[in-house]
């Protein structure tokens, strides 16, 4: 067996020996309390120079030890500083923005990037990403990924991260300010004082206690919001696709029909789906309580606008709270408006009781830090270890970090088509080393392999490397090392 240190070229005057092997084993093994104050340049060295192009099968040539600096990130909707300073701290090259950018500068500007970070703004289609020959890992500091193409995504190696549940307690808590915020009309009353109006009435004024809320999608959102509203003495009924245990003594209703007939207060929390679409519209506001109120911070598109529009005008319903909407703008500044997104913008700002935030369920201090904690943790776990833990669009595979005693250790991590015969022909190639430790898992028509393998000599790594991206059913190849 060759002599570890020596075999293993010098990057940025560490060798791939024990100083990665150790900074490796800090990466993977703290999720939680991720230390990465190390210099950029005593970085795991992850070999994935050359094997980020899904569509182009790069040459070989191109293939060198990974260098954290070599990292391009790009990071757009104003991502939180603690998301900011992880990947800073990694030694990546990254430029953050502050908006989303439009479809053809977003093209421009993905064409060169390995990591992009966005929130619910930016549309990853796949129009966009085929232009993104380097991507190879998308972080969506938010909760929603309905934005990203995960199937394309997948199909050509590109990872997918979200944060699921850091900003829920966030949401939850502003759907409390507007359910009484609306029950008491306050929206109108600080308007008219606003403009100097003085006008105490108590018509159309209710307390909650005693009200019953009905949560539609009863998930990280709903579940929190139950448990608050039934403190304010407010009956919860909820509906779910599945079945799902109440909190408290929050009750599952079997349709939407029948927590529409029931809720004084419906909410919406439920992922944007091809089933989610226009989910209350003429008909499901037809079943709602004359007098009712329905709040929406899931996605705009799950409300037809001009049905609600025209059921406030009417008196049918009470009032509303809508913090997304079916376009939304791109930046702050004076964009809500008709001709910017479309007739339904005036048409809403025209109605009473009628409650319009700028897309801020999640925008709290709390939840912002700890997405961008949550997230960029996810993606420095990907691109230096190749671990998909919590992935939504790959099968999650991970590894027990290397150890100081594997000289000439190599992480080959092959993602490829789901097709009968490929472990074989990969455990071929493989096996002319010493297999550590494999793991294999698939989702869909995608399938995620990582072996760590040690005996390699690094003349060897690009033999190794070609012969898996010479296979038919390859993906992406990358070899850490
Ligand atoms: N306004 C904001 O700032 C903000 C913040 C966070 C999340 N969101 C949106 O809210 C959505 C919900 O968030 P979450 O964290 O609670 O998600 P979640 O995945 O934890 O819960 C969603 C629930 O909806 C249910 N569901 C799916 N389809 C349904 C249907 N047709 N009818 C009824 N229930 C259905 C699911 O079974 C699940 O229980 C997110 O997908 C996101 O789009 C918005
Ligand atoms: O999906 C989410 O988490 C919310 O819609 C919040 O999105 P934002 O990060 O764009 O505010």
């Amino acid at each position: 067996m060759p002599s570890a240190a020596r075999d293993i070229p010098i990057v940025n005057g560490h060798s791939n020996g024990r100083d990665e092997a150790s900074l490796a084993r800090t990466v993977s093994n703290s999720f939680g309390t991720l230390d990465l104050s190390t210099s950029p340049s005593a970085t795991f060295h992850t070999q994935h120079s050359g094997s980020y192009g899904s569509a182009q099968k790069p040459s070989t040539k191109q293939l060198k030890p990974f260098a954290t600096q070599d990292v391009k990130v790009l990071l757009l909707e104003n991502v939180n500083k603690t998301g900011q300073d992880i990947l800073r701290k990694q030694g990546y090259q990254v430029e953050a923005l502050k908006t989303s950018l439009p479809e053809d500068q977003l093209i421009d500007k993905i064409r060169d990037v390995h990591v992009i970070g966005i929130r619910s703004k930016t549309q990853l289609s796949a129009n966009v990403l085929k232009h993104a020959k380097n991507l190879i890992v998308i972080g969506c500091f938010c909760i929603g990924t309905n934005q990203v193409d995960l199937q394309y995504a997948a199909q050509n190696g590109i990872c997918v991260f979200n944060s699921p549940f850091s900003n829920s307690r966030s949401v939850a808590e502003l759907m409390i300010g507007e359910i009484i915020t609306l029950a008491r009309q306050l929206g109108d009353r600080s308007n008219e004082m606003h403009q100097g109006v003085w006008n105490k009435v108590s018509a159309g004024c209710w307390e909650v206690r005693g009200k019953t809320l009905g949560i539609v999608g009863y998930g990280h959102v709903g579940s929190q919001l139950s448990v608050l509203a039934e403190a304010m003495g407010m009956k919860v009924i909820y509906y779910d696709v599945v079945n799902l245990m109440g909190l408290g003594t929050a009750t599952q209703v079997h349709t939407l029909e029948q927590l529409l007939q029931q809720a004084d207060f419906v909410t919406l929390h439920v992922p944007e789906l091809p089933e989610t679409i226009n989910l209350i519209s003429a008909k499901e506001i037809e079943q709602m309580k004359r007098g009712a109120y329905l709040l929406n911070a899931s996605r705009g598109s799950v409300v037809d606008i001009p049905a609600l529009v025209s059921a406030l005008q009417s008196g049918k319903l009470a009032g509303a709270a809508l913090d997304v909407y079916p376009n939304e703008p791109g930046s702050n500044g004076p964009t809500f408006t008709s001709s910017k997104l479309g007739s339904w913008a005036d048409d809403l700002r025209g109605v009473n009781n009628v409650l319009l935030t700028p897309h801020i369920g999640g925008s709290t201090e709390e939840a912002q830090s700890a997405i961008g904690v949550e997230v960029a943790e996810s993606l420095v776990n990907y691109v230096n270890l190749g671990t998909t833990s919590a992935a939504v669009n790959m099968p999650e595979v991970t590894l027990r970090s290397l150890t100081m005693d594997e000289p000439n250790h190599v992480r080959v991590i092959y993602i490829h088509r789901n097709v009968p015969g490929v472990l074989r022909k990969v455990n071929e190639i493989l096996g002319d080393h010493n297999v550590d430790k494999q793991m294999t898992d698939s989702r869909g028509e995608v399938a995620y392999l990582m072996a760590d393998i040690s005996n390699v000599n690094v003349s060897e790594i690009k033999d190794l490397y070609q012969h898996l991206e010479d296979l038919g059913s390859r993906i992406r190849t990358r070899v850490l090392y």
